[in-house]
């Protein structure tokens, strides 16, 4: 099949190629103008509710690294929000840059982040994940930034273990990650790679998390490559903004 990346002759720009989706009415990631997103006072603040015990693995899938969830039951879920139901967390990952200018896919009055951390999470009205993501209410993806300062997650140490293989990952607890404040803005979008699917509610926070330069450069020591390949480090994994196409951003505060 196509294989789509982050490079000049398969990146964002190229994407449209194989999935013309790529060009539709509701693609993802924006960037967000606080000043043009309403705030809507019937959004509910999110309720996440991680179960630690449902981490499973931690995989570097050839454009992020990756820990996924076992999602066979509501242990670990998203409800409330902008969203109705329960959707069930299947995985984590991020996007980050080469250098701390860049990184993030959605950006803020036209401000990148150095990276972008998505907990991803599907309907539980469908029955698994795969048929979720071909439905325009199947995903809620939650965003976060990251700002350099100090990571008080334990997550980013252990990527020295990662080393491209897979490697089991138990009892990580993803809300370590999420900021102190969960205040949101929300909008209808899109996977942010292919297959660009039009499915996700996203809920970006508003308030970022920290992560240390150590850190950061962990982030970078990922190789796109695999084994046996030339080594190329795995970097500048974000889809620029896209066009709004005249959808409404709320925002869950004033
Ligand atoms: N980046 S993203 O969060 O939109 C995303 C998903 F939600 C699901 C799969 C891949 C992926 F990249
Ligand atoms: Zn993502």
């Amino acid at each position: 099949s196509h294989a789509w990346g982050y490079a000049a002759n398969n990146g964002p720009d190229r994407w449209a190629d194989n999935f013309p989706i790529a060009n539709g009415p509701r693609q993802s990631p924006i960037d967000i103008v606080p000043g043009q997103a309403s705030y809507d006072a019937g959004l509910k603040p999110l309720n996440l509710q991680y179960d630690p015990s449902t981490c499973l693995e931690i995989l570097n899938n050839g454009h992020s690294f990756q820990v996924t969830f076992i999602d066979d039951t509501d242990s670990s879920t998203l409800r409330d929000g902008p969203i109705s139901g329960v959707y069930r967390l299947k995985q984590f990952h991020f996007h980050w840059g080469a250098s701390d200018d860049k990184g993030s896919e959605h950006t803020v009055a036209g401000t990148k982040y150095p990276a972008e951390l998505h907990l991803v999470h599907w309907n539980t009205k469908y029955p698994n994940f795969g048929d979720a993501a071909s439905k325009p209410d199947g995903l809620a993806v939650v965003g976060v930034f990251l700002k350099l300062l100090y990571l008080n997650a334990l997550l980013i140490d252990f990527l020295c273990f990662l080393q491209g293989k897979q490697t089991s990952f138990a009892n990580f607890n993803p809300a370590t990650l999420l900021p102190g404040c969960l205040d949101y803005w929300t909008y209808d979008g899109s996977l942010t790679t292919p297959p660009l699917l039009e499915s996700v509610t996203w809920i970006v926070c508003k308030e970022p998390i920290s992560v240390s330069p150590e850190q950061m450069a962990k982030f970078r020591s990922l190789l796109f490559s695999a084994e046996g390949e030339a080594e190329c480090c795995m970097v500048d994994n974000y889809r620029p903004p896209q066009p709004l196409k005249g959808r409404p951003v709320r925002a869950s505060f004033q």
